[in-house]
């Protein structure tokens, strides 16, 4: 049997994890950053990620129910309304309909998911069953992508401003908010994962569940770069 990793040796084996295999480095995201992408490429990106947006609150609805741990729950459930929006703000799920409105996109069409293609909706489906079927600290270690996402929205913001000038500024606003709330957000989860992923078993099942979140990233974009390509 293997021995438990100190603190230092699990983090480094998770960041591992995103240098080697998250979406930044997929052909369709460095493709976006360099500006070769089509309006109808970041059209069909915008209307399929819908998908994945939208699965989110649900993902961590059923890491919430899996999890016996009050103190968990109440740190993990600005999670939930982050996405669905209250009273007071409108959340990320709308934002996301305003980018697609900034593009071009009706709010009818992404809510309808007339543009999913069959195999993105098979990998954010993977995202939620695995939330509902894993340990709770192992499905809190599947969402540490995040840990890698601001430096790709920057990237990507930038990339936005600057080649895509076609897409109307006002839907920046989804890419803004997650800046700051990805890191919010990756360091709980890493303390969680820390704390909670307490055996040796525990911690290579969070690498793994990292490594299999890291390929439904990748599955989607491969998904949209089949249907849409890149040349512009
Ligand atoms: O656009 C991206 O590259 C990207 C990546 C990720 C990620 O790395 O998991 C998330 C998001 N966006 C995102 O917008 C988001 O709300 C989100 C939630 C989660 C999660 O696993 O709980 N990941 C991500």
């Amino acid at each position: 049997m293997s021995d438990r990793w100190n603190d230092e040796t699990f983090t480094a084996r998770l960041r591992e994890i995103g240098g080697r295999a998250y979406h930044d480095k997929h052909p369709f995201h460095v493709a976006m950053n360099e500006g070769r992408l089509a309006p109808e490429a970041i059209r069909g990106w915008v209307a399929n990620r819908f998908s994945y947006q939208r699965a989110i609150p649900q993902k961590d609805a059923a890491i919430m129910a899996n999890c016996p741990v009050r103190e968990v729950r109440r740190l993990w459930i600005h999670r939930i309304t982050d996405h669905d929006g209250t009273e007071d703000s409108a959340g990320g799920i709308e934002a996301w309909l305003r980018l697609g409105e900034a593009c071009g996109l009706t709010r009818e069409e992404l809510l309808d998911g007339r543009h999913i293609v069959p195999a993105v909706q098979f990998a954010v489906d993977a995202y939620v069953n695995f939330a509902r079927m894993q340990p709770w600290p192992v499905a809190v270690a599947s969402s540490l992508t995040e840990l890698f996402a601001p430096d790709l929205m920057a990237t990507r913001l930038a990339a936005f401003e600057r080649y895509y000038t076609w897409v109307q500024p006002w839907g920046f606003d989804y890419f803004k908010a997650r800046l700051t709330q990805a890191r919010r957000d990756s360091n709980e989860a890493l303390r969680l994962t820390l704390t909670h992923c307490d055996t040796p078993e525990l911690q290579q099942a969070a690498v793994r569940a990292l490594s299999f979140k890291c390929d439904v990233l990748w599955s989607i974009l491969d998904a949209i770069h089949l249907k849409y390509g890149h040349a512009s």
